[in-house]
C-alpha cells in the first residue's frame, strides 16, 4: 500500500473500526480495518485467513501496513469497499424484511462464499446479517474472517467464537464448531432477511441463548409466511444434530435455490416482478453498526433470573437496537479452577475476581448450584468442557463491560 489517506469511519466492530481509505497516488477508495498494534491478534488472524482467499463472494484481500497516528500504533488491514453496507443495514433500509426473490440471490451469494471456504478447509464461524456486506454491483459477500478458523484447529486449541443467537447446538455447548455451524447460521440470516431480527428474538441476553440454543430441544421458529421450498430449506440447516444437516454444496442444490434459476430470474428487463423486488426502499438512515450491541442494556440482576425467564418464555422481546455481539474467546487452559457459589451474587463476584486476576473458572458447579437446572448433567453437558467456561465468561462480561 503507498501513500493514502484515512476518510471517514463507516463500522466498528468488537475489535476494531473500519473506515474509508483513499489511495493519493490512483484515487482508489478501500476500506481499513484498523484495531491498535498491542490488541490485533484477530485483525491479523483475518489478514493471514483473508490474504489467501479470491472469491467474488468474498471481499476481496488488498494489504496490510502499520501506521502511527495521534501517537498511536495501528495495524491496518485493506480491503474492498463494499459502498451497500451490510445485510443487516439493506434489511433495515427495506423495512425490517426482504421479499423472497431477493433472499433467494442473497443466500445463494453466501452459499457459494462459504463453499469456497469449506473447500479450502475454512469455517467463518461469524455468518450474520452484519458480516455480509453489499457489494458495488449490489450482490453479496462474506466478510470478518476474525472468528474463523483452520479446519486442523479444533476448540480446545483455539476456543470457540461468534454470535450467540446464530450458534449452532453443538457451538453453544463448546464442544464442536465445524462446517455445519456455517449451515446452522446461514438459516438463521435468512431468518433475519425475512423477519428482519436475529432469531431467538425472545431470549434476554447471551447466556439464556446458549443455554436455550444448547441444552433444549428448540428450534428457532421459522416465519409462517414463507414459500414451502423456503420453509424446507431453513428446516434442513436448522437440524439440531450437526450430522444432520445438508452441506453448503447440498443446499446450493436446493429446490429452494435451483428452481428459483428458471422461476425467478428476470426473462427480460421488462419482468418487473423480479426488479421490484430489488426496489430500494426510501434511504433511512443508516444505525452505526455497533449501535445496538449490548452496549446499554443491563443484564438482568442474576444469573438464575435469566435462566428463569428463559424456562417460562414470557420474556420481553430484545429490540434490533439490543443486538447481539461476537463473542471471541482464546484457547483452552488445563489448569480451570473449581469454585462453587451458593448464589447468583457469589457467583458473577466470582466471574468478575477471575476478570481481574485472568483465571478461568470452572462454572459448572456455579450454574448448577445457582440454577438448580436438574437436566443439566455436569459431566458432559454445561461448562464440564475444558474452555466453554472461558467462553461463557466472556459472555457475561463482554455484555457488562459494553
Ligand atoms: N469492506 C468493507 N466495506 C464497507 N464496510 C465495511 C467493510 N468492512 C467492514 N465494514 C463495516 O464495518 C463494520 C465492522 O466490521 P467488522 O464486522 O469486520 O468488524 P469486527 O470488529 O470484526 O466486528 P464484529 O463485532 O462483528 O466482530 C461492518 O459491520 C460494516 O458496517
Amino acid at each position: 500500500m503507498g501513500s493514502w489517506i484515512r476518510g471517514r469511519a463507516i463500522g466498528r466492530g468488537s475489535t476494531a473500526s473500519v473506515s474509508i481509505a483513499t489511495d493519493e497516488q490512483s484515487g482508489d477508495i478501500f476500506a481499513v480495518k484498523s484495531a491498535k498494534l498491542s490488541k490485533s491478534e484477530f485483525l491479523q488472524r483475518e489478514q493471514k485467513i483473508l490474504c489467501s482467499l479470491n472469491c467474488p463472494q468474498i471481499v476481496g484481500y488488498v494489504a496490510n501496513n502499520v501506521t502511527t497516528e495521534q501517537g498511536e500504533t495501528l495495524y491496518n488491514l485493506f480491503m474492498e469497499y463494499a459502498p451497500g453496507g451490510t445485510l443487516t443495514e439493506l434489511i433495515q433500509k427495506q423495512g425490517g424484511s426482504i421479499k423472497e426473490a431477493e433472499i433467494r440471490v442473497h443466500t445463494r451469494e453466501i452459499l457459494h462464499g462459504l463453499s469456497y471456504l469449506h473447500s479450502r478447509g475454512i469455517t467463518h464461524c461469524d455468518i450474520k446479517g452484519r458480516n455480509v456486506l453489499i457489494g458495488a454491483d449490489g450482490a453479496a459477500k462474506i466478510a470478518d474472517f476474525g472468528c474463523s478458523r483452520l479446519n486442523y484447529e479444533n476448540c480446545a486449541s483455539i476456543g470457540i467464537s461468534g454470535t450467540p443467537a446464530f450458534m449452532a447446538p453443538e457451538v453453544a455447548r463448546g464442544e464442536d464448531q465445524g462446517y455445519g455451524a456455517d449451515v446452522w447460521a446461514v438459516a438463521c440470516t435468512v431468518i433475519e432477511m425475512i423477519t428482519g431480527r436475529p432469531p431467538w428474538p425472545e431470549l434476554l441476553d447471551p447466556v439464556s441463548a446458549v443455554y436455550k440454543i444448547g441444552f433444549t430441544d428448540e428450534t428457532p421458529k421459522i416465519p409462517s409466511s414463507t414459500s414451502e421450498e423456503l420453509k424446507d430449506f431453513l428446516g434442513k440447516c436448522l437440524r439440531r444434530d450437526a450430522k444432520e444437516r445438508l452441506t453448503v454444496d447440498q443446499l446450493l442444490k436446493h429446490p429452494f435455490l435451483v428452481d428459483s434459476i428458471s422461476k425467478n430470474s428476470p426473462t427480460s428487463v421488462l419482468d418487473q416482478d423480479f426488479w421490484d423486488s430489488f426496489e430500494e426502499e426510501e434511504e433511512t438512515e443508516r444505525p452505526s453498526s455497533s449501535s445496538g450491541d449490548l452496549k446499554n442494556s443491563s443484564l438482568p440482576n442474576s444469573v438464575s433470573e435469566r435462566m428463569r425467564r428463559v424456562s417460562c418464555s414470557r420474556a420481553p422481546n430484545w429490540g434490533w437496537e439490543e443486538d447481539w455481539v461476537t463473542i471471541r474467546c482464546g484457547g483452552a487452559d488445563d489448569e480451570s479452577i473449581t469454585e462453587n457459589c451458593s448464589s447468583s451474587s457469589q457467583f458473577e463476584e466470582v466471574l468478575m475476581t477471575s476478570l481481574l486476576e485472568e483465571t478461568e473458572v470452572h462454572t459448572s458447579s456455579i450454574f448448577s448450584s445457582i440454577t438448580g437446572i436438574s437436566e443439566i448433567n455436569e459431566r458432559d453437558c454445561l461448562c464440564s468442557r475444558i474452555g466453554y467456561s472461558k467462553f461463557c465468561l466472556g459472555l457475561i462480561l463482554k455484555s457488562r463491560r459494553e
